[in-house]
């Protein structure tokens, strides 16, 4: 009895020294960090899937005092970055310190660009590259327009001649999902008119949220590579959506092959990159695993993105009426949409960045640190250092919210993004496609299929919010992606005169 208590009590005194030089580990290294719980670290600040509140916590805390602040997920130290020169350091000065995410491994499917790390993600990223340049968008500018008449289309049904209060955040992604398939696969998805199409269904199960408590997820996310390492069955995806995409995939290649289709779309490109080397260039799995990385990034961000823009359009009508003004003025100039059109509507691209600064898709930018990397201290006293394989935190949302770059920041304001203001803010103050060599390479075809949809939207629907309806929208704590949480409702009218 006396032996079980002293081991017992021995064991208790190892653990509580353990955590408590586990929780100093930022302090030891000269590095300022929010006082963790001697015993449960920051566990009771991990609100969200996205960790935005802790983020934004220790940014609020130490901003302007330090350039990297610590915390901790679990027990793994997280390094936050408070100062936008360093915040450029790592994303593009030193980006070879700093090339890869924390990433895991497992399924075909997460061998994909978001993923892979090091040389593999290297060469990836050279071959993939050349499938999101502006000539490649025009190309496919012709199947997003076709998908985007498809969402007017629609919006006539539900509209009619009366108006109608409409949930937009599914419709935005029956869009996106539909112009996504269509240039992935060249197949209509048809989500749009059937809302339980098999691609809305499986969007909707990679976005579902989860039962599991927060914290678990988080300690899934944190830990995910070491629970694989012990040999623990942890499933990255459902076999079902494995299953899919190599289905899909493969039918199509296998189509486009026999009756030598061509349409210019990102299977296309992918097939010409499958061809070189003598089919060494991308295997099916490859394929598969690119497909499914540009489904995952592309649809949710962008239809989410089109539904914060235009519910911050209906709170700010000057703003709606200013926009949908340059939308009729270049489309009476132009005839009809068009890409040259598109190009020349300078305050929708604004808008656009206005909305990814108030609601970016992701919180925070995530690096890994593969050598120890040398800050030198602000006021010339010794430099700070972290460690080869630290978790590395550019806090997004915290940066988007200082009134220091972006004065009254819960205020909607397009002209916050004119060429002239930009020009005086820190170039790595607006990160809502990420910045570098490893930014999003999307991005070209995420603005684009987002300015489509709404320009087709705004020049026949006027969008208002209904009477009583909340004036903030609440974003989901259960995703990486900040997504509308309840969805969003607006009232949408017919424009009285209609630009055809
Ligand atoms: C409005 C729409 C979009 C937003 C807001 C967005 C945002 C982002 C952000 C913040 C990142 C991380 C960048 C970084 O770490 O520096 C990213 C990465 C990525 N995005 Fe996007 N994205 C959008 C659309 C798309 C689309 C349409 C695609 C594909 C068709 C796409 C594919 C990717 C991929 C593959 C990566 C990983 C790149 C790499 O690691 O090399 N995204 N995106």
């Amino acid at each position: 009895m006396d032996f079980t208590l002293l081991l017992l009590t021995s064991l208790l005194s190892f653990l509580l020294g353990y955590l408590r030089y586990r929780f100093t580990y930022w302090e030891l290294r000269g590095i300022p960090q929010l006082r963790p719980h001697f015993l449960f670290g920051h566990f009771f600040r991990l609100q969200s899937v996205h960790l935005s509140e802790l983020l934004q916590e220790t940014y609020d805390a130490f901003r302007g005092s330090a350039k990297v602040a610590g915390t901790y997920v679990f027990l793994r130290p997280l390094a936050v970055v408070l100062d936008l020169d360093l915040v450029k350091a790592v994303l593009i000065r030193d980006f070879n310190k700093f090339v890869d995410r924390r990433s895991f491994h497992g399924d075909t499917l997460t061998a994909n660009l978001f993923n892979l790390q090091g040389e593999e993600w290297r060469a990836l990223r050279t071959k993939l590259s050349p499938t999101f340049t502006s000539g490649k968008m025009k190309y496919m500018f012709g199947t997003v327009s076709s998908v985007a008449k498809q969402l007017g289309g629609t919006f006539d049904e539900l509209v009619g001649s009366q108006g109608a209060v409409l949930e937009l955040h599914d419709l935005m992604a029956r869009y996106t999902t539909d112009v996504i398939g269509s240039c992935a696969f060249g197949t209509g998805c048809n989500s749009l008119r059937d809302p339980q199409a098999e691609f809305r269904q499986v969007g909707r199960r990679l976005f579902q949220n989860s039962n599991r408590s927060i914290r678990w997820r988080i300690f899934r996310m944190t830990y995910l590579s070491s629970l694989v390492k012990l040999g623990l069955p942890v499933r990255i995806f459902h076999p079902d959506i494995t299953k899919f995409f190599n289905r899909i995939v493969s039918e199509t290649v296998e189509l486009r092959e026999r009756e030598q289709i061509r349409r210019n779309d990102f299977m296309d490109l992918l097939l010409d990159l499958r061809r070189q080397e003598n089919g060494k260039g991308l295997t099916m799995e490859q394929m598969a695993a690119q497909v499914f990385v540009f489904f995952v990034a592309g649809f949710e961000t962008s239809s989410s993105n089109m539904s914060y823009a235009l519910f911050e359009l209906a709170k700010n009508q000057d703003v709606q009426q200013k926009l949908r003004m340059e939308i009729n003025d270049s489309l009476a100039k132009h005839g009809k949409i068009t890409y040259e059109a598109m190009m020349e509507m300078p305050y929708l691209d604004q808008t656009i960045t206005e909305t990814l600064r108030k609601y970016p898709a992701l919180s925070s930018l995530t690096r890994l640190a593969s050598e120890d990397y040398e800050i030198p201290s602000p006021d010339g006293g010794d430099p700070v250092v972290l460690e080869k394989g630290t978790s590395v935190h550019i806090p997004v949302l915290a940066i988007h919210y200082d009134p220091e770059m972006y004065p009254e920041p819960h205020e909607f304001r397009p002209e916050r993004f004119a060429p002239d203001a930009c020009r005086e803010r820190h170039p790595t103050a607006f990160l809502g496609f990420g910045d570098g060599p490893r930014n999003c390479i999307g991005l070209r075809f995420g603005r684009m299929q987002v300015k489509v949809g709404l320009i087709t939207l705004l020049r026949r629907f006027r969008f208002s919010l209904p009477p009583g309806s909340p004036t903030q929208l609440k974003v989901t704590k259960r995703n990486v992606i900040l997504l509308p949480s309840e969805g969003v409702r607006l009232q949408v009218d017919p424009v009285e005169s209609r630009l055809m």
